[in-house]
This record gives structure tokens, sequence and C-alpha cells, in this order.
């Protein structure tokens, strides 16, 4: 067997197959006709079973990892859910798999109600309920399974907050159905380092004990489940400063979400951070969290860059990136929906409180720092948010260029800000009407794509035309290749993950500013 998808993550490994299992269908309500004392009594065994399965796991790892699994157990062995379950049988006739749904939905409502630590307690509870759920249908416990060595992971696609929660050291590889070269999948298993293919059609199917897979070719191929790692390629010199061979300078600034981020970058040769994707600490908060903590996460975030700059972009949540405290509701379309900026409309205060925590652990650790907002549409939104950041007090104000009606107006929307970063996922999106995270539209999220570059060109040259920077931070930066075409265009700063800052500065060096104008689209 041999399959082909789209690369996003180099590396070739081989490594036993583990299948990421699909979420669980909601439990049929269907009623029992008879025998309720015998559905009823499948409850306790099974959530003994679960119980049994999370305590074994406690005892094979120590620390925080312990504690938590035993917690989880002693959750599943909840006398009063197991009660609540079982009196649901009896007294509405539901299968067993529903009245456990429904009987921890009642568990999972009270502790929202009960907010603060109680509120975060409703996320385990889900957990117990879907493994206590799958146990009584015969299928496997949604979500990514505990590995134990190292294996290769295989899933339709990952939530973000699955991926960012993988561990380099279990994972070898990780292959999905779904997902494009953007998609955030793809973007955290390369700023984990993980070998990933994406848009990988029939690896679902596939039954072989093992998988070889090639993140650079894009290649997936049946092996006999041995572990057998490539060594990995060193990475270029590079000294740490952005330049072309003539001296034209160009800021290599870094993308990150977590303090591990920002520690990868520092180590790589940052100058600065140019994207802090701020949705990133909050992936799996239950509720809001408070402004004292917002600040502590975002100061522990920067305090490796003090004395450098930073652009903080405030939240990015809704379609692909959802948070559990920014519910949206079901939208036909959520990337074309109320997401990043949007949300803020109706929520300012909301914005406000995240940017006074903003500038406070800016002021912490001691950052050079910049703020911007995502999924700006028009002049007017971007001088909407202009004068809340600068309210709160924040100097330099920007905002992303991601949606083409921004690119086109690029002249009017610098006019309202200090500086723009163009972030070539969404606008590639958006430009081709092909959908990020979809296997099947992949290709058209490529970002050596003509029209994408003539987009970027045209907001380049408006922050020429009046003398503002232009950045880009969409993984378009990360590219050697085409780092030079953007160059070349005017954009004066090139964000992207700690992993490919030695690669894109290396590939500057070998170049012109001349031969880059040469190149443009
Ligand atoms: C950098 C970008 O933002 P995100 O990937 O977080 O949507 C982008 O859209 O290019
Ligand atoms: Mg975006």
């Amino acid at each position: 067997m041999s399959l082909s998808g789209v690369g996003v993550s180099p590396g070739r490994v081989s490594g036993p197959r583990v299948v990421v299992a699909a979420d669980l269908p909601e439990p049929s309500s269907a009623p029992v006709p008879d025998a309720l004392d015998v559905e009823a009594g499948k409850i306790g065994p099974a959530a003994a079973a679960v119980a049994a399965e999370l305590s074994d796991r406690a005892r094979s790892v120590s620390g925080d990892a312990r504690s938590v699994l035993e917690t989880t157990a002693a959750m599943a062995s909840d006398p009063a859910l197991i009660a609540s379950a079982e009196r649901l049988v009896r007294e509405r006739s539901l299968p067993a798999p529903r009245a456990v749904w429904e009987a921890a939905g009642e568990f999972m409502t009270a502790l929202r109600a009960a907010g603060g630590y109680m509120a975060e307690r409703a996320t385990d509870v889900a957990d117990v309920r879907d493994r206590i759920v799958a146990s009584l249908l015969g299928l496997a416990p949604p979500g990514v399974p505990e590995l134990r060595s190292p294996s290769v992971l295989v899933a339709r696609d990952l939530a973000p907050a699955d991926t960012a929660g993988l561990d380099p050291d279990l994972v070898l590889a990780l292959v999905t159905e779904e997902g494009g070269p953007t998609s955030h999948t793809a973007i955290l298993a390369r700023a984990l380092g993980i070998p990933a293919v994406v848009a990988c059609a029939g690896v679902l199917a596939c039954d072989a004990p093992g998988l070889t897979v090639d993140g650079s070719a894009g290649e997936v191929t049946a092996s006999d489940g041995v572990v057998r790692a490539s060594a990995r390629k060193s990475r270029p010199e590079w000294d740490g400063v952005g330049r072309l061979a003539d001296g034209h300078r160009v800021k290599l600034l870094a993308n990150v979400g977590s303090p591990a981020d920002a520690h990868a970058a520092i180590a790589a040769g940052a100058e600065g951070i140019g994207l802090f994707r701020t949705e990133f600490c909050y992936l799996s908060a239950e509720e809001e969290p408070t402004e004292a903590a917002q600040r502590e996460a975002y100061a522990a975030v920067l305090a490796p860059f003090a004395g450098r700059p930073v652009v903080v972009r405030t939240l990015d949540a809704g379609s692909d990136k959802p948070l559990a405290f920014l519910p949206m509701g079901a939208e036909p379309n959520p990337a074309l929906g109320v997401r990043g900026l949007r949300i803020a409309f109706d929520r300012p205060e909301l914005l406000d409180r995240q940017l006074s925590a903003i500038t406070a652990a800016a002021a912490d650790t001691g950052v050079e720092l910049s703020v911007m907002a995502p999924m700006v549409a028009t002049a007017a939104e971007a001088a909407w948010f202009a004068a809340r950041a600068r309210a709160a007090g924040i100097g330099r104000v920007g905002v992303m260029i991601e949606i083409p009606a921004a690119a086109l107006c690029a002249e009017e929307i610098l006019a309202e800000v200090d500086f723009v970063s163009l972030g070539t996922n969404d606008l590639a999106q958006y430009v081709f009407a092909a959908d990020r995270q979809l296997g099947a539209v992949a290709s058209l999220n490529d970002p050596h794509q003509k029209a994408l570059l003539r987009l970027v060109g045209m907001v380049a040259a408006a922050g020429v035309e009046v003398g503002k920077p232009v950045g880009v931070c969409g993984e378009a930066a990360a590219d050697p290749s085409l780092a030079p075409v953007l160059v070349g265009a005017g954009v004066t700063s090139l964000s992207m993950n700690a992993v490919a800052l030695a690669g894109v500065g290396a590939a500057l060096r070998e170049v012109d500013l001349e031969a880059c104008r040469a190149l443009a689209p």
C-alpha cells in the first residue's frame, strides 16, 4: 500500500499505527422495551472497567499525569453518577449509553453553573462519559489514545487542542485524511517537529500494522510496525540576523503560542515575536480567564523576549479554533462567520480586558510591544480596533490582512494603523474559496499560488508607498523558496515557527534585493 497526501512537516519515520477514534455519535434514546434492571445493571460494570483501566494507566506514570488519571478514575466510579444513570434507565426506559450521557450532562451543567475550578472539571466529566458510553457500545473511546510507546498517529483530523498536546517523544509522525498545508494541525505539527502528512485520502482504511511516513514527499506506505527513524537533517547555518546578500534588512521573527514555543524561538535566533497567537493559551479553557490570569499567561510567553519587539495578536477564536468560553452557536460556514475581531464587536469589554492584560504583561517583561487584531475586513474595523488599543495605552497598533477585502483596501487600512501583517493562511483560504481544513482542496492552499502572491504584492506596495511596515506571519513566510519573493514585493519582516528560521535566514543570504524584485509574480 502506498498513499500520497500533502507533506507538511519534514522527516521520514516508520512505526506502529495507532488510530485516533472518531467522536462518539450521541447515543440513541429509543426506549428499552423491557428488562430494565438488566439494562441498568450494565452501567456499574462498564464504569468499573473504565475506572480500572485509568487506574492501571495512572500506576505507569508519575507526577501530574498520575494525579490527573487517578482523579479521572475516581470520577468514572463515582456512585452518584452511576446511580443517577441507573435511575434514568428505570424511570424513563432509556438505554444504558443514553442514560450515562444524560446523567453526565446534568453533572456538567451543575459544574459549569458553579464556575471557577468546578467549571473546569466539566471537561473531565465529558471525558469519563465518553469512555463509559464507548465501553457500553463496544467502541474505542474517542480522542487521542494514551500512547505507551512511540507510534504513528492516524486521524481524520485533530482539533488544535489535541495537536498542541501531542508528545513529540511518543508521536513519531502524524497522518490525517483531512487538513491542508495551512490547517492548524499542520502548523502545530511543524512547531513540534513531528513529521506529518495531511490530506492523505484512504489512510484510515489502511489496516497494516505500521506505517512509513515521509513528511517531505507526502508519502505514506504500509510497514511492519517496527520503529525506524532517519537521522534528522542538520539545520543550515544562520547567525540570527535577517538580511540579504547585499545587507538589506528583513526582520526574522517567530510565531509562538506557548512558553515552550517562545524558548524554542529564542534558541533558534528569532529577533522578536511576529505573531503571538493568544488563543492557543486557552484552547482547553472552559471560562474566560481573568485579567490577572491572562497577564500571567502572556508574561510567561513574552519573558524570553525582554528588550525585543513582539507582536501580540488579540484572540482569534471561532471557526477552526473554537474556545469553549466563546460559543458561537451553530453556523453554516464558520470560516465565514463570527471569528477573530468580529467576536469583539458585541463584546468590547472582552477585548478591553485582554488589551489591559497584554499591556500589563508587556510592562512586567520589558518587551517592545505591538498589538494587532485578526480577521479585519475594512478600514472602519481597523480604526475601531486601533482606537480601543490606543485607549489601553498601546503605542504601536496593527491589524492582520487575511481577508481579500482588506488586502484590496490596504492603503486605507494603513492610514488607520502603524503596521499590517499578512496572514497568508486565511488569505489563501478566502482568495481561493478553499477551506484550509479540507484535504480535498489542499492544493489550492499552497502559498506559491500566483493570485495569492499578487495580493501580497499589492499590500506590500501600499506599505512602501506610505512608509509603514508590512510583515508576513502566515506559513508562506516559513518557506525558504518564497521568502525572497515576499521580500522582493516589499515585505519588511517574516514571522514563522522556530524550526523554519535558520532555513529562511540562510536562503535570504543567497540573494540580493534586485534578484528578489525580479521574482515578482
Ligand atoms: C497567520 C495566520 O493566522 P492563523 O493561522 O492563526 O489563522 C494566517 O491566517 O495566515
Ligand atoms: Mg488567520
